[in-house]
């Protein structure tokens, strides 16, 4: 199936329950990713890093293994939901539009006359056109042509962007998470990918398909990302604290998800701060309903700090082992963790290609990048079936099968 049919098909509203996540392993229904665009071909030598990309991917390539992913999910009964598609069935509203245009126009960068200039222009365009605008950039030679003079316009490179491209648009984990029935749009770190959030919003403040569903972590204030949240029971979160959540974001989003009744604890890990490292789900997924696959180097030394809510606020405590504090919250004897056994330097390659950044389907069923060859071994080893995708141009984002899936409907686990 194209993703062409795909899109057609994906209705604006489902009949049944509301749709909901309470786990990383329940049986996945339904889930947001983004097929890769023109947004990545904005990616250049001279702006990769600041675009938090380690290469220059090839653009083609990426999307035919994005699609063999979303066909990977579609044949194990997934609905994929693609974020392009959504964004244009939203921008058909008219304060999706106000808000859409409102985000992409940056005066300080523009001025006022091009700014105003660059507003009236997006406000004019079909919803496909100003969504493209939003997810792809625009550099300044790409600006309508205007009366009179700008001296912005002059002095900038015709290539310069007068709208940032989104190319980390593609690690839909990062810029919205379900907790229960609920979403939250989260607040992200780098300057390169803050704008995506605003996308996330309009699509669930403007998309029918979710006129019914309620916000989490309204005042999404503090820097907290997707791929530091992980649902490990219901009731329970592990909230990576390192390069991207910050102390204050994972105590916020503690504090709103234990006062809406959506958690009653919340575990905050503090992981080093670095790019190989930049999320928790780059150093450990859950694979089952009881079970993870770590990097061995974090292993012995993932400590955190259980919160809980205590009458209006909370308690802290800790910090005490990760593994311990998990398996308490959760109510199990232990959460395993799949002995990979790998030597350092295998195990720390396949941690830099995101072998521990694993999708689960269902607890057991996991999608996985095929490079990772060790670290797949040895899941298959521990029982867990692994459906193996190519990830050559995908990887080149620093980015997984989990960082590039935002679940948005799970069954319960029995
Ligand atoms: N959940 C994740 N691990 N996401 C990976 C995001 C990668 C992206 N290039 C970034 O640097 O932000």
């Amino acid at each position: 199936m194209t993703a062409e049919i795909a899109q057609t098909q994906a209705p604006d509203a489902v009949p049944g329950p509301a749709p909901r996540v309470d786990s990383e392993v329940g049986p996945l229904r339904t889930v947001l990713l983004h097929r890769p665009g023109a947004e990545l071909k904005r990616l250049t030598p001279r702006n990769n890093d600041q675009l938090l990309f380690d290469g220059v991917p090839w653009v083609d390539r990426a999307q035919e293994e994005h699609d063999a992913f979303a066909e990977v999910l579609r044949s194990r009964g997934v609905e994929v939901l693609l974020l392009a598609d959504l964004l244009v069935k939203a921008l058909h509203d008219d304060r999706a539009r106000i808000a859409g245009v409102h985000s992409a126009v940056n005066e300080r960068r523009l001025g006022i006359d091009l700014a105003d200039a660059l507003r009236s222009h997006l406000s004019s365009v079909s919803p496909r056109q100003l969504a493209t605008a939003l997810m792809t950039g625009m550099t300044f030679e790409e600006l309508p042509a205007a009366e009179g003079a700008s001296l912005v316009r002059r002095m900038h490179h015709p290539h310069d962007f007068a709208v940032d491209p989104l190319p980390n648009l593609l690690f839909t984990r990062d810029s919205s998470v379900w907790v229960g029935d609920r979403v939250a749009i989260t607040s992200l770190a780098m300057p390169a990918r803050d704008r995506e959030t605003a996308l996330t919003d309009l699509i669930y403040a403007y998309h029918p398909r979710f006129a019914k569903t309620g916000r989490a972590y309204g005042a999404h204030s503090a820097p907290v990302e997707g791929g530091d949240v992980l649902l490990l029971a219901p009731g329970v979160l592990a909230i990576g604290v390192g390069e991207r959540t910050t102390p204050a974001g994972a105590e916020s989003f503690a504090r709103s998800a234990l006062a809406d009744g959506l958690a009653h604890t919340v575990l905050a890990v503090p992981i080093t701060q670095e790019r190989a490292t930049m999320h928790l789900d780059t150093v450990c997924t859950m694979v089952d309903r009881d079970a993870v696959v770590m990097y061995p180097a974090v292993r012995d030394n993932l400590f955190a700090y259980p919160v809980r809510a205590d009458g209006d606020g909370v308690v802290v405590e800790g910090p005490v082992p990760f593994l311990e504090a998990a398996a308490e919250a959760m109510g199990i004897d232990r959460l395993r963790v799949i002995d990979t056994g790998l030597d350092p330097v295998t195990a720390e390659r396949e941690q830099w290609d995101d072998g521990n950044n694993t999708l689960a389907v269902a607890p057991g069923l996991v999608v996985a990048y095929e490079r990772n060859v060790e670290t797949n071994a040895r899941l298959e080893e521990a029982g867990v079936e692994v459906l193996r995708i190519s990830g050559s141009e995908l990887g080149s984002g620093r980015g997984g099968p989990r960082c590039m899936s935002c679940p948005i409907d799970r069954m319960a686990l029995k």
